[in-house]
């Protein structure tokens, strides 16, 4: 459906004032409330006959040249100013005078509900792409409020999508179509500083998932170290690497890993991340090495080519620089670094962290090489960031604080991964945190929930506490939050059609003798 644009021409015979150009300001105080007053339109205009007056225009309440409407006292001031020259003058408020909204009454049939602002029609903006929000109802029309949305809000808005259908593929990649403009859909969005690069044709982004990012990567600590199982373009990934977390990022999208990488360049935070392109089960293995029947992975460690060229080259190094992470704690600890506060690190935790690693470097020769580099100083607050730590895949795991899992469709499925962790005692000090997103549907309960999670981790869950983060139905939710010592649980109920999502993580606190790890869901807003 074509807009014609003539269509929204309105015609206005008005009166202007000619004056010499110089009174403008003393003319428009005078007719205060007699001139044009429309938005986006300026009630002064230039004279066509001539460079030295101006036309002040009247509004469409003067409707003769006697100009009866203005006050004959102000009509008296004008005159001891100047001569009043009336002149007709007419105006034509056409397409591009417009809103959106007053367009879209115009081509939309009587009784379709107009979607009344921006927002509401645009459900997400990102960069030069608007993804509309069409209803059922609004279908028929989505080519011409298309049109009309990237008409409106030129220069910004580039491409105009809509999501076709459900998404079914794994990558939870949409399927859309290009109602208006270019087809290019890689495009920059910002979320809490960080600036995220990734094509909206063949990524997984939900800008409605900021506020849960930014809140999980809040409960991390500078110098902890980070798997992210489902990374996408790494919006977990990237402001935990801000903090000065090492994070192992991992997606099966090979499109995800090529943004995340660039991501975590654009960031600067490449020496924070390392980067796979797997299936996040293999990838957790191979961290982990806990042994299976799989021996070699599926996709590619992309960090240096190659797990086994990973390996050999973390093993070069170990044997090249044994003893140099003590050397270089030592180091920091002698230039009292840890004691500056900066907005972006907190002193105690990059202590106890370093500190952590040195006694099982020395115990247990994990850590290879750690270096902490102070990178930038400003308003006198030294940021201090850790640099890369290297290590052994069959280390790594020995060091995890963090697992990630933001896969809400199948993440709970995932988990039994982490058997041989917690039946084999895989870590060596405290228990990661696992951080499991998982959708819950009205017909399930949270003892569902849980025993699928115990089932799956082949552990015993204590006391667990549902607390509810966000939810996808509005309204429907029911919020339940019960503290726990140990455990803390998210829980909502919601309608039948719509699924939860939870988070999930085992507490690390835990003996390593009571294997029952503490979890703790939300849910978040399906994807
Ligand atoms: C819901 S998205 C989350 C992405 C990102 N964490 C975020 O919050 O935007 C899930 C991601 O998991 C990836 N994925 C799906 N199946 C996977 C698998 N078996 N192994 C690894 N990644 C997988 C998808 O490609 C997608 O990027």
């Amino acid at each position: 459906m074509m807009v014609d644009e003539s269509k929204f021409d309105v015609h206005l015979q008005l009166w202007a004032l000619r004056i010499p150009r110089e009174l403008c300001k003393a003319v428009s105080r005078l007719l205060h409330g007699y001139m044009l007053d429309k938005p986006r339109m300026k009630p002064i205009t230039e004279d066509p006959t001539s460079e030295r007056n101006r036309l002040v225009i009247l509004g469409e309440r003067v409707q003769n040249p006697e100009l009866l409407e203005i006050p004959a006292q102000t009509l008296d001031a004008l005159k001891l100013l100047c001569k009043i020259e009336v002149v007709p003058h007419s105006l034509t408020l056409g397409y591009s005078y417009w809103g959106a909204d007053h367009i879209l009454k115009q081509i939309l049939p009587a009784g379709v509900e107009i979607p009344s602002s921006f927002e509401t029609i645009v459900k997400y903006l990102l960069g030069h792409i608007a993804h509309l929000n069409i209803t059922e109802e609004l279908l028929p029309y989505k080519n011409v409020i298309a049109k009309v949305i990237y008409d409106k809000n030129q220069p910004r808005i580039k491409t105009v999508v809509n999501k076709v259908g459900t998404i079914t593929n794994e990558f939870r990649v949409p399927k859309f179509e290009i109602l208006v403009g270019e087809e290019n859909m890689i495009t920059e969005v910002k979320q809490y500083g960080a600036t995220f690069k990734l094509d909206y044709s063949s990524v997984y982004w939900n800008s409605r998932l900021e506020h849960e990012h930014i809140r999980l990567v809040s409960l991390f600590n500078t110098g902890e170290i980070v798997c992210d199982m489902f990374a996408g373009i790494g919006p977990f990934t990237i402001p935990a690497a801000q903090k000065g977390c090492v994070v192992y990022a991992n997606d099966l999208n090979p499109d995800s890993v090529h943004f995340l990488r660039s991501n975590a360049r654009i960031n600067r935070v490449e020496d924070h991340v390392y980067t796979y392109n797997m299936d996040a089960r293999t990838f957790m293995r191979h961290l982990m090495a806990v042994p299976t029947q799989e021996t070699k992975p599926e996709g590619k460690f992309s960090v240096s080519g190659g797990l086994e060229t990973d390996i050999m080259a973390v093993n070069e190094e170990v044997n090249n620089e044994d003893g140099k992470l003590r050397a270089a704690t030592e180091e920091y600890h002698d230039k009292g670094i840890y004691d500056q506060k900066g907005p972006s690190c907190s002193s105690n935790t990059i202590h106890a962290s370093v500190k952590r690693r040195s006694e099982n470097c020395k115990e247990d020769q994990v850590v290879k090489d750690c270096e902490v580099t102070t990178i930038n100083k400003s308003n006198g607050h030294a940021k201090k960031r850790m640099r890369a730590i290297k290590a052994s895949s069959a280390n790594v795991w020995e060091h995890v604080d963090h697992v990630i899992m933001n896969l809400p469709a199948s993440a709970l499925q995932f988990l039994d991964v982490f058997r041989g962790l917690l039946q084999k005692n895989y870590c060596k000090g405290l228990l990661p945190w696992i951080h499991c997103y998982c959708f819950m549907r009205s017909n399930e309960t949270k003892e569902l929930i849980i025993a699928e999670a115990e089932s799956m981790l082949n552990a015993k869950i204590d006391d667990p506490i549902f607390h509810r983060v966000r939810d996808v139905a509005p309204n429907k939710a029911i919020f339940q939050l019960i503290a726990r010592f140990l455990a803390i649980f998210n829980l909502v109920q919601c309608s039948s059609k719509t699924a939860m999502l939870f988070r999930l993580a085992t507490c690390r606190q835990l003996a390593r003798s009571t294997i029952a790890p503490v979890m703790l869901f939300s849910n978040l807003m399906a994807s």
